[in-house]
């Protein structure tokens, strides 16, 4: 399967260097040659959770390079606002048949096989944590995998045949309900990812502060009433999306704190991809998480006004404005009251 990484960050770093270690010939496309010169020359290294790897990466080169050339497979690692900007490009990349993988948070997936049809568009999402140290050095932060699968649910051959391919190198896992395993997993980006971003650490971190755990609370049962009152059916991916006996923040049964606990141990060690952001200037997909369901929220008459904050907090902190910090916590909790 002639496949082609588009992004050498985080997790296009750590998903072709896994690959490549593993025999598994893939091209990486980089935004410009600077960057593809650089990661010819010190190949990937990766260190963390599922071993370390050192490969060189022979077939690197800017994107524009591979035009006139065709792939049965593309995967799009770059940020959400680029992945808008670039599918209409890739998909004369694609050979016939050939599929486009995104896998960014939010619902891009979606957008994208909107933009470009859903025939070319296979459903992907990340629940692998990576953090790029610098360029061509990455870090893997967690056991996750890479969730697959049709936008309009069920099984495919494209599936199966994406899944084998990729499985040589990396952990990927197949779902029938695509559309609640990303709701599931914008559960945890609006909660576990947007609030460490604010906070400025990871989310075992954050929970231990006073308030991280109230305001974890507040962020995701609100989500979950959008996404409920929507009708969707959020997914079990690694945690159930639905807390048993949801009784509102502050329950402290055992259920309950099972469930909790799950998070931080799936989750809770990585370092959020949007503080990645922050530590690196870049804009973030806030308005394709949070923002997403704010809007989403207001449109069906639903209170989002604690993530209605966080998002104001994102907008500060990217613009300059203040800094990720434990005290949003409490400014969380008194402005949306
Ligand atoms: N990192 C993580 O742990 C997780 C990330 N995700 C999601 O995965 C997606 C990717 O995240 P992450 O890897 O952290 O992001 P990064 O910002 O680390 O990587 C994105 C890469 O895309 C590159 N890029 C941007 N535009 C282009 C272009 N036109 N052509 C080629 N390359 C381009 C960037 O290059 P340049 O540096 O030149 O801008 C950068 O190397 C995001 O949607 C994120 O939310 C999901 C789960 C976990
Ligand atoms: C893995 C997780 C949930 C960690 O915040 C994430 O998706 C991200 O950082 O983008």
């Amino acid at each position: 399967m002639n496949t082609l990484i588009v992004g050498a960050g985080a997790l296009g770093g750590v998903i072709t260097g896994r690959l490549l270690d593993a025999g598994v010939e893939v091209a990486l496309a980089t935004r410009d040659r600077t960057s593809s010169d650089r990661l010819l020359t010190s190949g990937i290294r990766i260190s963390g959770v599922e071993g370390d790897v050192m490969v060189d990466v022979n077939r690197v080169a800017p994107l524009s390079d591979y035009r006139g050339q065709s792939f049965d497979l593309v995967l799009l690692a770059t940020k959400a606002q680029s992945a808008i900007e670039l599918a209409p490009q890739l998909i004369p990349l694609l050979a016939p048949g050939g599929t486009l993988l995104p896998i960014q948070n939010g619902g891009i997936p979606r957008l994208l096989a909107d933009e470009v049809g859903e025939e070319y568009v296979l459903g992907g999402l990340s629940n692998l944590g990576a953090t790029m140290i610098t360029h061509g050095v990455y870090e893997q932060r967690n056991a996750g995998h890479i969730l697959i699968g049709e936008l309009r649910g069920g099984n495919s051959g494209r599936t199966i045949a994406v899944d084998q391919w990729l499985a040589q190198g990396i952990s990927v896992r197949t779902t029938c309900n695509f559309r609640g395993s990303m709701w599931s997993k914008l559960l945890l980006n609006c909660s576990v990812t947007t609030i460490g971003a604010i906070v400025g650490c990871t989310m075992r971190e954050y929970v231990q502060l006073p308030l991280g755990r109230e305001v974890f609370e507040k962020i995701y049962s609100e989500v979950l009433n959008v996404v409920l009152a929507l009708g969707e059916q959020p997914e079990t991916m690694l945690v159930e999306p639905i807390p048993p006996c949801r009784t509102g923040s502050g329950d402290t049964s055992q259920a309950y704190e099972g469930w909790f606990q799950k998070i931080v141990d799936n989750y809770g060690d990585t370092k959020p991809s949007m503080l990645q952001d922050f530590e690196r200037g870049r804009s973030t997909e806030i308005d394709f998480i949070n923002g997403y369901v704010v809007g989403l929220g207001k449109q069906n008459g639903i209170n989002v006004e604690f993530n209605e904050v966080i998002v104001a907090i994102v907008k500060a902190i990217a613009g300059g404005d203040t800094r990720p910090s434990a005290d949003h916590l409490s400014a969380i909790i008194a402005r949306a009251s």
